[in-house]
């Protein structure tokens, strides 16, 4: 689990990959804080398994809520955009993402993958009602990239100017983490297999919000952050090519393909 690769001083180091691991799909997401195992673990064997060939060299993870931090947001009247100044609300849901995150620690660990927490709550801020303001600083992210660990961060709570504490969700993260870590490929593995349109097909490639506005849902299970429809809006912001699908999909993401939908 000793980091082997990259190292301080490095300035020909690869551009990273963000991979988000959606809650929906390492958690079960309608039984409150439980974890898929049986999913979790094939994630952990695929991200093992791609960094062991060397398919690729930096990579930042990024977990969502699932039944953890959703759960307890939503117990609290708590989301993206209502905030709390209760502590013990906070607590729960941070307590809730940092257990998540110990289990997605504990199965990277299992398979050598020199993976390190980095917790948003303590790093962040944004104020309300002001789109994409979210200051996320990326020193200890992009350091301990450069001594090759694989940091892996959560949607948490945030502190929020004007609200207490939101939730900052997995996917406004990974928009930061690309966008400052300059990311050459990001990819968000949800439980479906793509944006589907109306018909439930995985629609190919999206560069415009308006133009797949109708099929956009929020999810089918509690959920404080938007489902799809924020997903897609929060990757059409990113200048890396983005990548939208489902566990089949991942193996394929990592080899640097691009399953499901690309949003560009
Ligand atoms: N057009 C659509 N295509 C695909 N999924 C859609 C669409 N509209 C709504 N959805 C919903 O969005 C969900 C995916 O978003 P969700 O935020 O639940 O996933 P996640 O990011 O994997 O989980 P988490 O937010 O816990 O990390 C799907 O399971 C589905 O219920
Ligand atoms: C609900 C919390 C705390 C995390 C939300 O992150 P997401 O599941 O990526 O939307």
């Amino acid at each position: 689990m000793t980091p082997g690769k990259g190292g301080s001083g490095e300035s020909t180091l690869d551009a990273p990959v963000v991979l988000k691991l959606g809650g929906s799909v390492i958690t079960e997401k309608d039984r409150p804080e439980t974890v898929d195992e049986p999913a979790l673990a094939a994630a952990g064997d695929a991200v093992a398994d791609a960094l062991d060939r060397g398919a690729i060299e930096r990579l930042v993870l990024v977990h969502g809520g699932g039944s953890f931090g959703h759960h307890h947001a939503n117990e609290h009247g708590i989301s993206t955009s209502e905030g709390t100044r209760d502590a013990g609300a906070v607590m729960d849901v941070h307590g809730a993402m940092k257990r998540l995150n110990r289990a997605v620690l504990s199965a990277l660990h299992d398979r050598d993958v020199p993976a390190v927490p980095v917790h948003p709550l303590s790093l962040a801020a944004r104020s309300a009602g002001v789109d994409d303001d979210l200051d996320l600083p990326l020193s200890s992210t992009a350091t301990l990239l450069g001594e090759g660990f694989v940091p892996v961060l959560h949607g948490d709570g945030v502190a929020t100017a004007g609200e207490g504490v939101t939730v900052v969700s997995g996917d406004e993260l990974v928009v930061e983490l690309a966008a400052g870590l300059g990311a050459d490929r990001v990819g968000v593995c949800s439980t479906v297999p793509g944006v589907l349109d109306d018909d439930g097909s995985v629609i190919p490639s999206i560069d415009d919000f308006d133009a797949v506005a109708d099929a956009l849902g929020a999810s089918d299970v509690t959920d404080v952050s938007g489902g799809m429809a924020a997903k897609v809006g929060e990757l059409l912001a990113l200048d890396a090519p983005a990548s939208v699908f489902g566990p089949d999909g991942l193996e394929a993401f990592l080899r640097g393909e691009t399953p499901g939908t690309r949003i560009e």
